[in-house]
């Protein structure tokens, strides 16, 4: 198994190499590429860890390569938020990178899985979609969303609430990936909420990216626990696309637009990326009013993403 990191010098980029260094099967290939020059570094640091995995620097010029032979794509490559922005305020700078790493991977790696990281999410996924099918070579199931983070935060403070370990505690979180299009299902963690606590929940893990930007005071964004977050989807997918076809994870992905063309679900992956989107199941009353309430919203988020690919 080849991953391809593309903004692997950065924050996220970093803590995720690190994880995939020692948590991929033994055998997997690592490709770091990056503009900033200390990518080569990172991926010289990283290949001292004894691990079966190994690892290669790719500079700004040197995009293909890492990109040739790669099942799996990892993209956080672009700027984060600072205090007072919404994830919306990244998309003039971010769009315009996501569809030229997108382009190359359709270029070189057409075949690969790619998750999209970076911000926003709701529109660089729709521009990579644009961008792929633009290319001749877009396939739905092989186009993901990272929403873990949404569901590792909503498992840490369901589980603080209950008394529980995090471990034991499954929270399906669906919509999009920014305010209030962020929905965890806390209906269907099988345990039970007043409504004071159900409203400040879904408040806080909607509000948790905004918690550590305010906390890291211009400093820049979730970092380690999104490369956890984004280290565990990959590490899903890779057991998936090895065989094991019991792996769920809930993904923002192309859905067949009940409730917008993009949309986190519960997915079953498999060898070819998506094997099964999941229904998601009943809502609560409270959870239908906040999906009634903010699909506007995302389908805004979606449209802008296929408009900026002419
Ligand atoms: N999906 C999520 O849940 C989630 C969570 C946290 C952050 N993010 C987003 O991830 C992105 C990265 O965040 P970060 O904290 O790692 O930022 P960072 O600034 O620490 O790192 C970004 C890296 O991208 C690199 N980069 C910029 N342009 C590039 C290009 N064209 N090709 C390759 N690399 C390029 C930079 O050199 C840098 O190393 C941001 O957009 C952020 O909003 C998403
Ligand atoms: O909040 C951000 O800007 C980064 C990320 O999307 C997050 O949820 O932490």
């Amino acid at each position: 198994m080849k991953v391809a990191v593309l903004g692997a010098a950065g924050g996220i980029g970093q803590a995720l190499s690190l994880l995939l260094k020692t948590q991929l099967p033994a055998g997997s290939e690592l490709a770091l590429y990056d503009v900033a020059p200390v990518v080569p570094g990172v991926a010289v640091d990283l290949s001292h860890i004894p691990t079966a995995v190994s690892v290669a620097g790719y500079g700004k010029d040197d995009l293909a390569s890492a990109l040739v032979g790669a099942d799996i794509v990892l993209i956080p490559a672009g700027v984060p938020r600072k205090p007072g922005m919404d994830r919306s305020d990244l998309f003039n700078i971010n769009a315009g990178i996501v569809a030229n790493l997108v382009e190359a991977i359709a270029d070189n790696c057409p075949k690969a899985c790619v998750g999209i990281i970076t911000n926003p999410v709701n529109t660089t996924v729709a521009i990579a979609k644009k961008v792929l099918e633009k290319k001749g070579v877009y396939d739905k199931n092989k186009l993901f969303g990272v929403t873990t983070l949404d569901v590792i935060r909503a498992e840490t403070f369901v589980a603080e609430i209950h008394g529980k370990n995090p471990a034991e505690v499954t929270v399906p979180v669906i919509g999009g990936h920014s305010g209030t299009t962020i929905l965890p299902l806390l209906s269907q963690t099988g345990l039970s909420f007043s409504d004071e606590q159900i409203e400040a929940l879904t408040k806080r893990i909607q509000n948790a990216g905004t918690e550590v930007v305010e906390a890291k005071a211009g400093g820049g964004s979730a970092t380690l626990s999104m490369g956890q977050a984004a280290a565990r989807f990959c590490l899903s997918l890779v057991k998936a696309m090895e065989g094991d076809n019991s792996v769920v994870e809930c993904t923002y992905v192309e859905t067949d637009g009940k409730d917008a063309l993009f949309f986190a679900h519960p997915v079953r992956l498999g060898k070819n990326g998506i094997e099964e989107i999941l229904p998601y199941g009943e809502l609560s009353a409270y959870e239908e009013k906040a999906k009634a309430d903010m699909l506007g919203g995302l389908k805004a988020d979606i449209q802008a993403g296929l408009d900026f690919v002419k």
